[in-house]
């Protein structure tokens, strides 16, 4: 089933039942689903099959980064499960972001590509200390525009620097933004976060929404209410 709700909310669960209940209070038809390292650690693919199999399109989101071979064989594999997304980490470079478009390009199915620039819990002062001298939104615009070159569909960003991208890279470039927080909850361990209304008008394509909707009592009405805010 194809959704045409903005939201991807993050099943960060210890394992399968866990995730599969959180899927049991979600409409695939309000929402789509993604699935990160922990669950697929613990889980395999299977999960990504159940989840696909109740009709949740799936983001795998396991941010590949190593050399072009593993990485695009990585995302190849990703493609025979029959996921909606993926994605790798744009710090891998041009070559294996290449390597990743030219892998998928030969297929008839394919899913979206996608990479991922600065995380959003990172903030100025976490860049210096890995030798990045320059603010999280000159850097997001520096890897976004390689992506672009590079024929991938999209970035994953904060939506602090939706604008920036939407303005210099067109509407067709997808801007996938974790580190979404309706007003008044928690930030966790996010640092560069943004309400879902903020993040829809400054050009997000997608809201990666985890633990406020995940962690609350009653995740469906969360999720409700932050649609109702968009
Ligand atoms: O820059 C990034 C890239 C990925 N994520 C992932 O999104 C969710 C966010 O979950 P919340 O509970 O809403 O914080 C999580 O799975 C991250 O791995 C990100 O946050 N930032």
């Amino acid at each position: 089933m194809s959704s045409t709700s903005p939201i991807i909310v993050a099943l960060d669960f210890p394992d399968a039942p866990a995730a599969m209940r959180m899927a049991d209070q979600l409409d695939p038809a309000r929402c789509r689903v993604k699935v990160g390292k922990e669950l697929f650690t613990s889980s395999g693919p299977a999960v990504v099959e159940a989840l696909q199999y109740k009709g949740f399109e799936v983001f795998l989101d396991l941010k590949f980064h190593d050399i072009p071979n593993t990485t695009a064989s990585a995302v190849q594999a990703a493609a025979e499960l029959g996921v909606w997304m993926v994605n790798v980490h744009a710090g891998g470079g041009r070559r294996m972001m290449e390597a990743c478009r030219d892998i998928l390009e030969r297929r008839s199915n394919r899913p979206l590509l996608t990479a991922v620039t600065i995380l959003t819990s990172l903030e100025q002062e976490d860049l210096q200390e890995v030798g990045i001298d320059i603010e999280p939104m000159v850097q997001v615009q520096r890897l976004a525009r390689l992506t672009q070159e590079c024929g991938l569909d999209g970035v994953v960003c904060s939506a602090r620097e939706a604008k920036a991208l939407r303005n210099a890279l067109g509407d067709n470039f997808l801007l996938v933004t974790p580190g979404i927080r309706p007003a008044e909850s928690s930030a966790d361990d996010q640092k560069r976060i943004v309400t879902p209304s903020q993040a829809l008008e400054n050009g997000s394509s997608y809201l990666v929404v985890g633990r406020p909707i995940t962690k609350a009592e009653k995740p469906e009405q969360a999720l409700e209410a932050i649609l109702a805010t968009l």
